[in-house]
């Protein structure tokens, strides 16, 4: 096989109360990467559209391609060549599992150039370390359902123990990125390490109820579930006019609404399509009330996760 093309959604991270432990993937956006085989050895970036020149063309410094060395570099291989073109189609510090979109099509796409000599899971840990490369911290929340699909938990990172569970039918995202610009690194750093015993308590019972409430299709247990009350209440500080916007999707349907990953985007939840589009059109009026522009997207969960479009 001399050459491969493959997509990797976009993700939303922690789902409100599970901060690094959730995330699912959403239809679309998301990343497309192409790779060419070539005779000199390396991987060479050859072209990236939709970044506006801003992502590095040093494979090192570059989560499509970093994922890539580290695959190569466990599987032994030495002198591979191959050529890149990422086609970036959304945001970078956009909440929207960026940088994460691009490490699992770049990973994806080079696995199956390889012959597919490892399993999707197994493709995680190298997915991870393009988040670790963008973010600093390996963190799986975004590559692992961009990779897998479907709703994630991670119960463990050491070891890494990572499930799916199932989600209603009836369940649709809105995702609605105002046009502003926050790094998840940054995001990271003003976050407290200690949280106390009864903020702990609340969010263990939230944690609990989301997972019970998207296994047993019970949509109001999922929307009081929807509580962050330890990541939340900081980084939306950052976002302008966030309870605003938040309290307009809950007034026009959604079953809750939090921070995407690490912001500047919102997700909101809701029961079916129709009220995810509403509680959309209520959130990017809120924005724009504000002067800022915003993009939505409405989507049911990707239960597929990234994709091999040509080979
Ligand atoms: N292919 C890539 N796509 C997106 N961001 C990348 C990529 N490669 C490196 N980065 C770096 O990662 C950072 C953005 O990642 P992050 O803040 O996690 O965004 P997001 O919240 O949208 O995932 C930026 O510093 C960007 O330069
Ligand atoms: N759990 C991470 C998720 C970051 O998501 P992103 O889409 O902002 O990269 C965090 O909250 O830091």
């Amino acid at each position: 096989m001399n050459s491969v093309k493959a997509f990797a959604p976009a993700t939303v991270a922690n789902v409100a109360c599970g901060f690094d432990i959730f995330g699912f993937a959403i239809e679309e956006p998301g990343d497309v990467v192409e790779l060419r085989r070539r005779d000199e050895p390396g991987i060479v970036i050859t072209d990236i559209f939709g970044d506006e020149g801003r992502l590095p063309r040093n494979a090192e410094k570059n989560a499509v391609t970093v994922v890539m060395l580290r695959l190569l570099e466990h599987l032994g291989i030495q002198d591979f060549g191959c050529e890149v073109v990422l086609h970036k189609n959304m945001p970078l510090g956009s909440g929207m599992g960026s940088s994460a979109a691009s490490s699992v099509a770049g990973v994806v796409a080079m696995n199956e150039l390889l012959g597919n000599p490892l399993t999707r899971q197994e493709l995680l840990p190298f997915a991870m370390e393009g988040e670790r490369m963008a973010s600093g911290s390996a963190h799986a929340d975004n590559v692992g359902p961009s990779l897998l699909g479907g709703f994630v938990v991670i119960r463990s990172y050491t070891p890494l123990d990572i499930f799916t569970i199932p989600v209603p039918e009836d369940l649709y995202c809105t995702l609605v990125h105002p046009d502003i610009e926050i790094n998840t690194k940054d995001a990271r750093f003003i976050l407290r390490n200690e949280v106390s015993l009864k903020n702990t308590i609340a969010q263990m019972g939230n944690v609990a109820g989301l997972v019970a409430g998207l296994m047993k299709a019970d949509y109001e247990l999922i929307g009081r579930s929807m509580v962050d009350v330890i990541i939340e209440p900081v980084r939306s500080i950052l976002i302008p006019e966030f309870n605003a916007v938040k309290q307009a999707a809950i007034s026009n349907g959604a079953l809750g609404c939090s921070i995407s990953g690490s912001g500047p985007s919102l997700f909101a939840l809701s029961r079916g399509m129709e009220s995810a589009i509403k509680a959309g059109n209520a959130m990017q009026q809120q924005f724009a009330a504000a002067g800022i522009e915003s993009s939505v997207h409405v989507s049911a969960i990707n239960k597929g996760g990234a994709v091999v479009l040509e080979k």
